[in-house]
């Protein structure tokens, strides 16, 4: 990308968003566009094509979407569904319209079936039945990857898509009832040790198991693939690696450290029981995860927590 490309960033307050920009800015680039969401709304599609009839940016990061943890997901099917579709349809048709080098698209490791074989490859795309606790979400992000190949087969659009597992790191959702896991696990284990409550209570049975990767690296090879991946289809982000939620529970308890109790609670559901992805394709090309998830949780506990010294 040339130095001097003008990049939009749509979601950059977001994780993801905000990991973006901070990568890119890293890589030396200056000439970014941003709007916040009240600024402007992508579900509006004449707002978003006359944004882009304005700005005309030459790169497109789309790390704007309606994002939520697994209770989020399966409460809000409407929103998750239709506020995704109508944001990715207008983003992906402005980019194209306006002549746009190249998109990235962010999609999701929900997109794989249920029982697809671990650890999940590309390939497994709509072989089975998908997880319903995140069908809504998982059905729009899919339509998404189809969107970004079907501009590319008709009119010779640049878009990528990039499929990243479960998430955290700065700017992560802490609300306890939309969030993921990780930050919910947090701040639950670092509120009961200032209450001095017994117990925490952690969703489901803690059998699932879940790979974890840090915004950074996500947007380390998110860059990567700007700079140098120009293929149809999709291509898995993550560390290769996964625990269970058990695991989990108990890493965040020695982080934050809390001595109390941990109890799962099975009225929750698991969701789906694993989703390890095969990253192989991203490796084959030199890249792999730098952040180990012992390190990544106490730094992003540090920060998001005030200086909290973890244990
Ligand atoms: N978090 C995770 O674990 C994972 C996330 N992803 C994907 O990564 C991408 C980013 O996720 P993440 O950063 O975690 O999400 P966040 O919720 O942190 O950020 C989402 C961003 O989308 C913007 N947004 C939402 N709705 C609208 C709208 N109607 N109009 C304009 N902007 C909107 C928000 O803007 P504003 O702040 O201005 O309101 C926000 O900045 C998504 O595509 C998500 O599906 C994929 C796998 C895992
Ligand atoms: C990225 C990914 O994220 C979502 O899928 P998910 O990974 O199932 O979501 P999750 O992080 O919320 O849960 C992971 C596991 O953890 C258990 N769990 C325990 N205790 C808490 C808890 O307190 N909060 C939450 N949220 N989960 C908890 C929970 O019961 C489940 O077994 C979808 O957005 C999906 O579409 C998607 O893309």
């Amino acid at each position: 990308m040339e130095k001097d490309a003008k990049i939009y960033i749509a979601g950059h307050r977001g994780m993801v968003g905000s990991a973006m920009l901070r990568r890119l800015q890293q890589a030396g680039f200056t000439n970014f566009v941003t709007r916040t969401s009240s600024e402007l709304d992508l579900r509006n599609q004449q707002a978003v094509a006359d944004f882009f009839t304005q700005e005309k940016p030459d790169y497109v990061v789309l790390a704007a979407a309606k994002v939520g943890g697994i209770n989020a997901n399966n409460i809000y099917r409407g929103e998750f569904l239709y506020d995704n579709l109508m944001i990715q349809n207008n983003v992906i048709h402005s980019s194209y319209l306006n002549g746009v080098k190249k998109l990235l698209f962010l999609g999701s490791s929900c997109i794989y079936p249920k029982f697809a074989p671990q650890p999940l490859q590309e390939t497994a795309l709509l072989t089975g039945e998908l997880e319903s606790t995140n069908e809504p979400y998982a059905i729009a992000k899919i339509a998404g990857i189809k969107l970004c190949d079907a501009y590319r087969s008709q009119y010779g659009c640049n878009y990528i898509s990039a499929m990243p597992t479960n998430l955290y790191g700065p700017h992560d959702n802490y609300d306890l009832k939309n969030s993921h896991v990780l930050p919910a696990l947090l701040r639950k284990f670092h509120e009961a040790k200032e209450a001095g409550v017994p117990e925490v209570e952690v969703w489901g049975t803690g059998t699932p198991r879940r790979e974890f990767l840090h915004a950074d690296d996500l947007a380390d090879a998110c860059y990567w693939l700007l700079e140098n991946y120009n293929e149809p289809g999709l291509v898995n982000i993550g560390t290769g690696t996964d625990l269970s939620i058990r695991e989990l529970a108990e890493l965040v308890q020695r982080t934050v450290g809390y001595d109390g109790n941990i109890r799962f609670n099975s009225d929750y559901p698991d969701g789906t029981p694993r989703k390890l992805m095969d990253v192989s394709k991203l490796a084959g090309h030199g890249w792999v995860a730098s952040i180990g998830l012992e390190e990544g949780v106490a730094g992003v506990y540090a920060s998001a927590f005030k200086d909290q010294q973890p244990a």
